[in-house]
C-alpha cells in the first residue's frame, strides 16, 4: 500500500538516529503520511552491524524507538517524549547497505504518557521487527539544554524527497 507524504520532520546535528553530523549515525529521514503514520527511511552501514551483514538489534531498537517517539509530533510538534518502556520482537535478520523503511503510529495518548507501535520492513515489505513503546511527555527544557539552532533541529529537504512511500 502506498502512503502519501504530507510533511517531512526535522533532523538534528548529533542524535544517533537523526543527526546529520553524526558520522556513525543512521541519518534517518522521517515522513508524516496521510494514514496518520510516521515513516522513517534509512540506510544502515557496516558500522551498525552485529554479526557480519546483520543489523545490530540495539540499532534496530533505536530506530523503532525514535520512529514511535516522533509519531506523537504528527498531531502536535511541541510534544516531546522520553522512552520509559520499549519491547521489541526480532523476526528476521535485517540486512545492511540497503534502504529500509520503519513505520510508527500512536495507539494510546493521555495527559502525561503516550504509547505506540512500529515495524521495520525489509526491502520486499516483509516485517523484520516489531516494537511497542511507552513514553512520558516532558517539556523540552526539562529533558535537555536544547537550543534549536545549536542542535540544527530543522527540516532538511533534498532534491529527491518522496511524495509517496510504499509500505
Ligand atoms: C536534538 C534533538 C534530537 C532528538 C529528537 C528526538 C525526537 C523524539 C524522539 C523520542 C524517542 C527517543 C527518546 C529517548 O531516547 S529518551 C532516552 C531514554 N529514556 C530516558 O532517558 C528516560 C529515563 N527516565 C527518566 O528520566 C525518569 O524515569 C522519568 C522522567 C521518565 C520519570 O521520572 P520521575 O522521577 O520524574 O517520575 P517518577 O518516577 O516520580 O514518576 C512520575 C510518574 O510517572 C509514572 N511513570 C514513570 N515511569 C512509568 C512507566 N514506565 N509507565 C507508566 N508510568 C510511569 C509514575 O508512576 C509517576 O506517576 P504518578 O505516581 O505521579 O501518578
Amino acid at each position: 500500500m502506498k502512503q502519501k507524504v504530507l510533511k517531512k520532520q526535522q533532523n538534528s546535528k548529533k542524535c544517533l538516529v537523526c543527526g546529520l553530523k553524526n558520522d556513525l549515525g543512521l541519518k534517518a529521514s522521517f515522513y508524516e503520511t496521510d494514514m496518520n503514520e510516521l515513516i522513517a527511511i534509512f540506510n544502515p552501514l557496516e558500522e551498525h552491524q552485529s554479526y557480519p551483514g546483520r543489523l545490530h538489534g540495539g540499532i534496530a531498537g533505536a530506530i523503532l524507538d525514535e520512529t514511535i517517539g516522533r509519531a506523537i509530533m504528527i498531531q502536535d510538534d511541541t510534544i516531546w517524549g522520553v522512552t520509559v518502556e520499549l519491547n521489541i520482537k526480532y523476526k528476521k535478520p535485517i540486512p545492511l547497505d540497503e534502504e529500509l523503511r520503519v513505520v510508527g503510529r500512536i495507539t494510546k495518548d493521555s495527559k502525561r504518557l503516550f504509547e505506540g507501535t512500529g515495524e521495520i520492513l525489509l526491502p520486499d515489505g516483509e516485517i523484520a521487527a516489531t516494537a511497542w513503546g511507552k513514553y512520558m511527555k516532558m517539556p523540552i527544557d526539562k529533558i535537555a539544554d536544547f537550543n534549536e539552532d545549536e542542535q540544527e533541529w530543522r527540516i532538511v529537504s533534498s532534491k529527491n524527497e518522496p511524495t509517496e512511500i510504499e509500505v
